[in-house]
């Protein structure tokens, strides 16, 4: 389906807070290719936004990449210069956040706003108009005179989707885009980003936590667990016949995914903070399949083009047989 040369290459990504010397993202891989649209899933704390923020080089102050390659067209820009960082945004690489006020300047206009990122990635008034458009303004003219105040969150978050896409980036990364919207405008958003990223060939690494988003949107998904990948592969695969038993678990404790509400379980215990880590499996003290073998780190085992690391892959899909 998609090239052979990923346009993103991660291997063993390792991302440390300084200070305290704690491991965050512990070896994380993962390829996205030209127009490929992946999700990054898995419970809050378990590396998602710092996988990303390690890509376009905006991890927090303290927290550095510690370990591992992260290739973009072949480049290593894990530990890139500023300059060279600052190159590639917007033109290669944009990101869009959670909460678009905290990325808008509430004192400037949008226009001002646009103008400055048309300048960074050389559009013109016409582009930047015609995005506007794009992105859903009936007037575009209108919106630019106006401060990101005077917009309802979901018209930020149209203006942060045509600033990110401006300068035509091959790779858009999107960080909960939706998450502070109202219900009924997280819809069209998430659409328009699928929309446009499909017209545009634009690649997408959208963090979500929403797996019906992700299985309307990603092609394929990279299920995160404690700062490791558990299982990865092609959407509907992952989805439907899960590899991992925290995938399985995640599948099983939201509604509408083949559950029916009164079927939901949620997944017994929690996840465990970095300090807790352990070599061996992270999941195994919520696993009903854990044994003494999952003290062992285990490894990456593939099956048409779907990675799990789990020691028990072969008893979880006896047990969904059996169900
Ligand atoms: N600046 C920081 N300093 C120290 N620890 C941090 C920092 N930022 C994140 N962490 C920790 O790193 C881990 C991974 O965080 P990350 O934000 O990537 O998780 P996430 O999967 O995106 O979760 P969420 O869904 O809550 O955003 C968490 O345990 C978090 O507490």
């Amino acid at each position: 389906m998609h090239g052979n040369e990923p346009l993103l290459s991660i291997r063993d990504l390792r991302v440390t807070a300084e200070k305290r010397d704690l491991t965050l993202v512990d070896g994380v891989s993962l390829d996205i290719h030209a127009g490929e649209r992946m999700a990054l899933v898995g419970e809050s704390g378990s590396g998602k936004s710092l996988t990303c923020m390690s890509v376009i080089s905006l991890l927090a102050r303290g927290l550095r990449v510690s370990g591992g390659e992260i290739a973009w067209r072949g480049e290593d820009i894990s530990r890139v210069s500023a300059g060279r960082m600052r190159q590639l945004r917007g033109r290669e690489i944009s990101m869009i956040y959670q909460e678009p006020l905290t990325s808008l300047n509430p004192v400037l206009s949008i226009g001002n706003q646009l103008g400055e990122a048309a300048k960074h990635v050389s559009a013109s008034r016409a582009d930047v108009l015609s995005m506007l458009d794009r992105v859903g303004f009936d007037r575009p003219e209108r919106v630019l005179r106006q401060r990101p105040h005077e917009l309802s969150g979901g018209m930020r978050q149209r203006v942060m989707i045509a600033m990110a896409l401006l300068g035509r980036p091959r790779l858009l990364l999107a960080d909960e885009p939706t998450t502070a919207l109202d219900v009924t405008v997280q819809d069209q958003v998430l659409k328009l980003i699928y929309d446009i990223t499909v017209e545009t060939g634009t690649a997408l690494l959208l963090v979500s936590h929403d797996l019906n988003v992700v299985r309307r949107i990603a092609d394929t998904v990279a299920v995160l667990y404690t700062g490791r990948i558990a299982e990865s592969g092609p959407t509907e695969r992952v989805l439907s016949e899960p590899r991992h038993p925290y995938t399985d678990a995640l599948l099983r404790s939201v509604p509408s995914l083949g559950v029916k509400a009164d079927r939901l379980t949620a997944i017994p215990g929690r996840v465990p903070t970095p300090n807790e880590w352990t070599d061996g499996c992270r999941f195994a003290s919520r696993c009903g399949f854990a044994t003494a073998t999952c003290v062992d780190k285990p490894p990456f085992a593939e099956f048409q083009g779907q990675a799990s690391a789990c020691w028990h892959t072969d008893r979880l899909i006896e047990s969904k047989g059996a169900r």
